[in-house]
């Protein structure tokens, strides 16, 4: 896994006990990176604290039979349940840990009715009810302790039955990764000094990329609309998912604004005057100093205003996206990325509910 991969979930600030999602998971690389976290902040806790959990969810299958594969090779599948699903329409909530529970796995599952009529009266969520709709939460793969068709649902601003933090690595044009690619097809890495230094690296790049139709062919404008308006879809997603006081990474490996900035201005905008306006934050304390990355701030008025985003709102959106970040194959000598914090404000102390009532 390269570098700026890890920083995406680092970014996350994964805590012991978070339940975690990630909506565009597959093949799973970062999945097993936020498990070995998971692990490590869990190492020696009291085993009530050692409840965390990934959810993963992507919509190839073939993708997913990869990532069930590799979940098992780095034994980080006892934590994982993995959905073959759409991003931008999952509802499925964290699921019911049933290690601590003092009946057996195996009976509360043959008592499916019971189980649910009490999900429904403890948090109030929308419970499938038939067998036929059970169907469609029932995840792709999922440990025998994490095996109950799931809740479907989303927290509102009483309940935290949500995710604690949501990584949504988007689909992308992938341009970013580039030089991720040819690290390994050259057996070494290479960054910009090696193409000038080496000619031949350079045509390799021209050949295997055809960069002088790159524009017309990788970055064509109607795949990028299409691609921002589905990571629009799922960032809008994952951010509904989402816990108040919650944290989501949106990430993608393109260096193109209309997939990252543009997107991030966009679903602000969206979300004026919603009560959980989210605040952006800098991943960088999360993330090492020694990697240098970029606050890059390509937001134009003309971006802004192509978008429908009304200019007394240009200042504060710009403001916003310029806390996130870019790894640039020229500046980090990393394979690019994207990267924006985003965090629900949390409840006001007097709307938490009992940690009993969350039906955790
Ligand atoms: C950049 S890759 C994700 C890489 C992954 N996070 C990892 O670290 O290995 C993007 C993924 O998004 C998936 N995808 C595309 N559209 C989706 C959708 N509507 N819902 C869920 N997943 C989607 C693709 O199948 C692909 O596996």
């Amino acid at each position: 896994m390269d570098f700026s991969s890890g920083a995406a979930v680092l970014a996350l600030g994964v805590e012991k006990g978070d339940q975690i999602l990630e909506l565009c998971c597959a093949p799973g690389a970062k999945l097993c990176f936020m498990s070995d976290l998971l692990a490590i902040k869990e190492r020696g806790c009291d085993k009530e604290f050692r409840s965390g959990n990934i959810t993963g969810v992507d919509i190839a299958e073939h993708r997913l039979f990869t990532c069930r594969s590799l979940i098992k090779k780095y034994k980080t599948a006892y934590r994982t349940r993995l959905f073959l699903a759409d991003g931008t329409t999952f509802n499925v909530l964290p699921p019911i840990d049933l290690r601590f529970s003092k009946r057996t796995p195996k009976k509360l599952i043959a008592s499916k009715e019971n189980y649910l009529t009490q999900a429904a009266s403890s948090d109030g969520t929308n419970v499938l009810k038939t067998d036929n709709l059970l169907k469609q939460t029932a995840p792709f793969y999922a440990p025998r302790h994490l095996r109950l068709p799931g809740r479907t649902g989303l927290p509102n601003s009483t309940c935290l039955i949500g995710y604690d933090k949501v990584l949504v690595d988007a689909e992308c044009t992938h341009d970013g990764s580039i030089m991720h690619v040819l690290k390994y097809r050259l057996g070494k890495p290479i960054g910009i000094r090696d193409a000038e230094e080496n000619p031949s690296s350079e045509a390799i790049c021209e050949k295997t990329f055809n960069l002088d139709k790159f524009d017309s062919t990788v970055l064509d404008d109607s795949r990028v609309a299409v691609l921002s308006s589905l990571q629009l879809d799922l960032l809008q997603q994952g951010y509904r998912l989402l816990n108040p006081g919650g944290t989501l990474v949106y990430s993608t490996c393109s260096l193109t604004i209309d997939q990252n900035e543009t997107v991030i201005a966009r679903f602000i905008h969206a979300q004026i005057g919603n009560s959980a306006f989210p605040v952006v934050e800098s991943p960088s304390p999360f993330l090492p100093s020694s990697i240098p990355a970029a606050n890059p701030k390509y937001l134009t008025t003309s971006i802004l205003e192509t978008h429908g985003i009304a200019t007394e709102h240009h200042e504060y959106i710009r403001e916003c996206v310029s806390q996130a970040i870019r790894y640039d194959p020229i500046v980090s000598e990393t394979s690019g990325l994207f990267i924006a914090r985003l965090r629900k404000p949390p409840l006001s102390g007097d709307k938490i509910m009992d940690s009993a009532q969350k039906g955790k």
